[in-house]
């Protein structure tokens, strides 16, 4: 037998209830406080209390008092409580008082419940009672869907794919409901094999868009608390990578991307994960453009029909320089109605038209996004700062400063399971900080396995990612001719311009004692070179936030960057005075991006190495205890949601 009670959060010490026989809050009224968000004025609870055969009645409190108890909080309090719980503290402001950043004092790890603590939910409140310790703690947690191209380990084809695919299992781990939704790409190879888990969920679903009606379907896996969704269609299911193949960029890209947003504003209504939709009520967490036209359809294709009234979208901009951009009379096919032609209108500046007759009139699926999402963020403060200014915000710096107020940064975090040189499957020899012996068998096996002569006091240099104009390929290839003049061995992975590849093999050729190219994209190999080189280098002309000079620091190994965005922000300056003359600092960055400024910071480092050998243990061991874990992270990211629930929906 059962019985209702309508009370504040109760405690009963002295009965040994399950956790399941407490029924979370239904009803809670909240108050909003322009100064603080939303906060507890008074609170309904219904608290179902059963424990076998024995009843708590009517008088079930502690003290017996009524059992319809209706608790009224002053302002003052919960204000004073709101700041205990160290919710808004520390926020970072620029010149004109715009929060750019903050740094957070963990909900979770700070709290000390001595009673109970309720907050209002945006969507549901998990309750985590310790009966014995007489403590309950509350926390907000959300229906989360994150929208992207690819994630890790299904696809990746750069940091994209990491950031999706670890940050939704940190979010989870804090109790929050994770969708992921991306393509189910078929590429006929062994790699197809990582779907294999995943169900049909037997649900289709027609899209109209394209001038015509595509019918898509979605298949599932449950793997670390997250609902892994692929959109299945035949237009992923091709060779190559998700973007392209060796002819370059798929023509249709702007389809194949269409068709996931679509299919993703329907996944939390159709889908039942584990028995249940993720429902209206949630938070859209949309990556860079292939993502960008689900704000847009939650404003246009939804809302007026009163779906996803309670509903966020949030922009996560993991690379600015890649907008989405189509000839204009493509709008029509994007399933949008007419007027909203202006959210993705884009003009281009006359220099960039290609000819006389060229308009510059262009549809731009980012900037849809950014008009219309409740909220802003990119992966590292420093460059959320740098796309509001001409030099970094790709022509849309006007427009992200007009929504600065919501654009915010976090620095990413990475898979430190998969990232951990004392148990990576990749290396030959493990290593930790209490033993750093095995990175010098690493550099052995690395230096055998590229056919290098194999020499371990050589300072070795690598590179690992795209081959592409961000990430100063050029600067390299013209410092290339002066570096081969000192005694260093360097090796390059990457893959993507055909002509930076082809530069590569041609430095093989020239330099073949010093010089190794691996042209294509290998995960294993890059383990292999993080961990058996003794320095990284980076010289990104941007770069949102960067992860492999995390992983580099990670292994011991010492970045040497550019100092921009995420570079600037997670490397620290080698200063060998700092602290009594023990030192300070990760690495080194340079600025400017020239190859003389380069040049001059990696013979510093290679001087470090050779002649100041504690100085470069000490730079290791560093980089080595930096905290970079998800974690981190995700309490961040659970502040920009709550503030994103503040808000009423931006476009509505
Ligand atoms: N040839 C190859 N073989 C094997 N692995 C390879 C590889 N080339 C690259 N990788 C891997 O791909 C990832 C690249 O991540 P980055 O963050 O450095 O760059 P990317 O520009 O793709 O990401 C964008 O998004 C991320 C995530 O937000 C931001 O950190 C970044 O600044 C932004 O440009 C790393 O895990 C790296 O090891």
């Amino acid at each position: 037998m059962e019985l209702l009670q309508i009370s504040p959060l109760l405690t009963f010490p002295n009965l040994s209830l399950s956790k399941q026989s407490l029924v979370s809050p239904i009803r809670q009224v909240g108050f909003y406080s322009s100064r603080r968000g939303w906060c507890q004025k008074g609170s309904l609870r219904l608290v179902r209390v059963a424990t076998g055969d024995s009843e708590i009645g009517s008088s079930g409190s502690q003290d017996g008092s009524s059992a319809v108890e209706e608790e009224r909080v002053e302002k003052k309090e919960e204000e004073e409580e709101v700041e205990n719980r160290g919710l808004l503290l520390g926020t970072e402001r620029d010149g004109s008082g715009s929060i750019i950043g903050f740094h957070l004092i963990s909900q979770i790890g700070g709290l000390e419940a001595t009673r109970s603590r309720e907050v209002v939910a945006p969507d549901r409140v998990e309750e985590i009672r310790d009966i014995e310790e007489e403590t309950v703690e509350t926390r907000v947690t959300h229906n989360i869907v994150f929208v992207t191209a690819e994630a890790a380990p299904y696809s990746k084809t750069g940091g994209l794919g990491d950031v999706c695919g670890s940050l939704p299992i940190a979010l989870a781990a804090r109790g929050h409901r994770v969708m992921v939704v991306c393509p189910r790409y078929i590429h006929g190879t062994a790699q197809d094999k990582k779907y294999s888990a995943a169900t049909d969920v037997e649900r289709r679903i027609k899209i109209f868009c394209f001038g015509g009606v595509q019918e898509v379907s979605f298949f599932h896996e449950y793997r670390e608390g997250v609902d892994w969704v692929f959109v299945d269609h035949p237009s992923y299911h091709r060779p190559g990578n998700p973007y392209g193949d060796i002819h370059g960029a798929f023509g249709d890209n702007q389809f194949r991307f269409t068709l996931l947003c679509h299919a993703a504003c329907e996944a939390p209504l159709v889908l039942p994960l584990g028995g249940f939709t993720y429902g209206e009520k949630c938070l859209f967490l949309v990556n860079d453009w292939h993502a960008s036209l689900v704000p847009v359809l939650l404003a246009a294709k939804y809302r007026p029909y009163g779906v996803y009234k309670d509903a966020r979208s949030i922009l996560a901009i993991h690379n600015l320089a890649h907008q989405g951009v189509e000839p204009a009379v493509s709008y029509q096919n994007l399933g949008l109605p007419p007027q909203w032609y202006g959210a993705l209108e884009w003009i281009f500046p006359t220099w960039a038209r290609t000819h006389a007759l060229d308009t510059g009139e262009a549809v731009n699926v980012l900037k849809g996004a950014i008009v219309t999402a409740d909220r802003i963020m990119t992966v590292s403060q420093g460059y959320s700062w740098e796309i509001t200014t001409a030099e970094g915000g790709y022509g849309l710096h006007e427009l992200l400063t007009s929504r600065k107020s919501v654009l915010n940064g976090i620095t990413n975090g990475i898979d430190v399971t998969e990232w951990d040189p004392s148990v990576d499957k990749h290396i030959p020899s493990h290593y930790s900080v209490e033993d750093l012996s095995g990175k010098l068998q690493c550099k052995i096996a690395l230096q055998k396995e590229l056919g290098l002569p194999i020499r371990p006091d050589c300072p070795m240099i690598g590179f690992i990612g795209r081959l592409d104009y961000q990430k100063g390929i050029d600067i390299i290839r013209s410092a290339i001719p002066d570096l081969m003049e000192d005694d260093v061995q360097f090796v390059m992975l990457g893959s993507g311009d055909p002509q930076y590849e082809d530069w590569m093999r041609a430095a093989e050729s020239t330099y073949k004692d010093k010089f190794r190219g691996w042209v294509g994209f290998n995960v294993p190999i890059s383990h292999m070179i993080t961990a058996g080189c003794d320095i990284l280098l980076m010289p990104s002309r941007f770069e949102p936030c960067g992860l492999n000079q995390l992983y580099a620091m990670r292994y011991g190994t010492i970045p040497v960057v550019h100092g921009t965005g995420g570079l600037r922000d997670t490397v620290d300056n080698f200063n060998p005075y700092a602290q009594g003359g023990t030192g300070e600092g990760t690495g080194w960055t340079f600025s400017p991006l020239t190859k003389e400024s380069m040049l001059a910071t990696l013979r510093v480092a290679i001087a470090t190495y050779r002649k100041h050998k504690k100085s470069w243990e000490g730079l290791m061991r560093r980089g080595m205890e930096r905290d970079c874990t998800w974690e981190n992270a995700a309490v961040q990211y659970e502040q920009i949601f709550e503030w994103a629930f503040i808000d009423p929906p931006y476009v509505s």
